[in-house]
């Protein structure tokens, strides 16, 4: 990286710190992001109480509405309650082991809402990071908003939790998203991808809101919309440009990764999708299949929860994604060549992310390539991308001034998570958020240890003290003096 793009890089860990400095002040306002999760649930929610439904009483009428439509559900199933994960599907306690290979669940192609993105006529953005349909979740948007003059009882059945993102920071049409949930959110890139999709999404829908006279109204439903799309749409086959919803497999609940899912989805001939037992269910457990191999941020992001102990771990960047075409296309190449030489998915989506070490693998590598990539210009990312694979890796190494700005990067971060919320504040959506910002902590301290350890031992030591609990105590005895002058 040349000195110049160092300094472009300079406000961008600028502006973290001074983001940092202003939630300083920010922190005297006595509402806490836990009491915010709950007042965004419930506030503003006069209009919203409309689409968003109180979930399903039970969902007895839409297994009905299912049968009736000629669906096929295994007599040994049935929809459980479960606590902290809503409805299930659970195999029943008297019935015996259900085998590999039988069927679950099949629903004919009648009841289910495909959208194909190569059929679908719209131009639109993507709206989210990840977002590889966009068009088909628009032509399902507007389905999903035609479905809502008269709802048959599977869009009664559709209620994405009030725990995502895009529902907290939502807020109503006319005012900015509300700052509590901003500061819910303060420290994980989910802050800047959900405010960029509330914007795209108001974007999107704008031409619609100009027509209607209920505009408020009219927001909540898109809001809805695209949380239910978010929540409980599939690609189906995986990876594939279609995107559905189904009926009644859309109760099943997530499995980290697709090895402990039990049930997986098959496409039949005659244009049916059935979830098929992938091994021997036992009675009493429950049917799970996998979203995608998502970590916890991805996890909160579309579906507002996280799995303790995710193994799929990792810390999305904050920073927005190069738009740039010659900077776009060499982060995707050199992140895939990283993934590949390290055994991992080199498809995978997800930008840079902050990864626990691992012996083979140092956990901060794929955010200093992506922070120097960040600092390239478009000419010099163009003449990179001329080289081969070997020399780009060569040239994508970081220079000791790049080590120290990571550093300042992680540690600007790390400042941004917000202070511990209290266990008595705690409501079930500020649960997931405390989870990850506790995994986030714990993984930019790790990566600070192993950039400084890249560093001449004066500067090593100067960053070393975040490993040392004592020195930790200090530190954060320094913030709470700072935080008491403050008050
Ligand atoms: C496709 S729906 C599954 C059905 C949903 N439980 C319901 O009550 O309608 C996805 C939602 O289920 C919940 N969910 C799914 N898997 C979960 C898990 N492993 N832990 C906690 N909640 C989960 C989340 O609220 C998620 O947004």
């Amino acid at each position: 990286m040349t000195s110049r793009a160092i300094w472009e890089l300079g406000p961008l860990v600028a502006s973290l710190t001074l983001h940092r400095c202003s939630s300083r002040q920010g922190e005297r306002a006595k509402c806490r992001p836990s009491t915010l999760w709950r007042l965004s649930a419930n506030c503003e929610a006069g209009v919203a109480q409309d689409f968003y439904r109180q979930g399903m009483d039970s969902p007895t009428q839409v297994l009905e509405w299912h049968k009736r439509g000629g669906g096929y559900f295994h007599q040994g199933l049935c929809a459980a309650h479960l606590a902290g994960r809503g409805w299930g599907l659970c195999v029943k306690d008297d019935v015996p082991v259900i085998p590999s290979g039988s069927v679950l669940v099949k629903t004919p192609s009648k009841l289910l809402w495909i959208a194909h993105e190569s059929q679908s006529a719209d131009v639109e953005e993507p709206l989210a990071p990840g977002e590889s349909l966009p068009k088909a979740s628009a032509a399902l948007r507007r389905r999903l908003l035609t479905a809502l003059q008269s709802p048959d009882p599977f869009v009664e059945s559709m209620h994405p939790p009030d725990t995502m993102p895009l529902r907290l920071v939502a807020g109503s049409v006319s005012s900015d998203a509300p700052e509590a949930a901003k500061r819910a959110l303060k420290g994980t890139s989910l802050l800047n991808h959900t405010l960029s999709l509330r914007t795209k999404l108001l974007k999107a829908v704008q031409p619609d809101l100009e027509k209607v006279k209920e505009k408020e109204a009219h927001w909540q439903a898109c809001v809805w919309a695209q949380a239910v799309i978010m929540s409980r749409a599939f690609h189906v086959p995986k990876d594939s440009d279609r995107l559905v919803l189904i009926p009644i497999v859309d109760i099943a609940n997530h499995a980290p990764t697709y090895k402990s899912a039990n049930a997986e989805f098959r496409d039949n001939a005659d244009g049916s999708i059935s979830m098929v037992a992938s091994r021997d269910i036992a009675p009493k457990e429950e049917v799970c299949i996998c979203y995608g191999e998502h970590t916890n941020e991805q996890l909160l992001f579309c579906y507002g929860f996280v799995i303790p102990e995710n193994p799929c771990q990792g810390l999305l960047c904050p920073l927005q994604f190069p738009d740039t075409p010659h900077r776009g296309e060499l982060l995707h190449h050199s992140l895939s060549d990283h993934r590949r030489r390290h055994g991992r998915n080199p498809a995978a989506k997800a930008g840079p992310t902050l990864r626990r070490p691992s012996k083979l693998e140092p956990g901060s590598a794929e955010m200093v390539l992506g922070l120097k990539i960040f600092g390239l210009s478009e000419d010099e990312a163009q003449d990179l991308l001329a080289l081969s694979v070997a020399e780009q890796h060569q040239a994508l190494k970081p220079s000791f001034q790049e080590w120290v700005m990571a550093l300042s990067f992680f540690e600007s971060w790390r400042a941004e998570l917000p202070r511990r919320i209290s266990e008595q504040d705690l409501v079930p959506g500020s649960q997931a958020a405390r989870e990850l910002q506790q995994e986030a902590e714990e993984l930019l301290d790790l990566a600070m240890t192993e950039v400084a350890a890249q560093l001449p031992l004066p500067l090593y030591l100067r960053y070393y003290c975040f490993t040392r609990p004592w020195l930790r105590l200090l530190h954060f005895l320094r913030a709470q003096k700072a935080s008491l002058e403050t008050d």
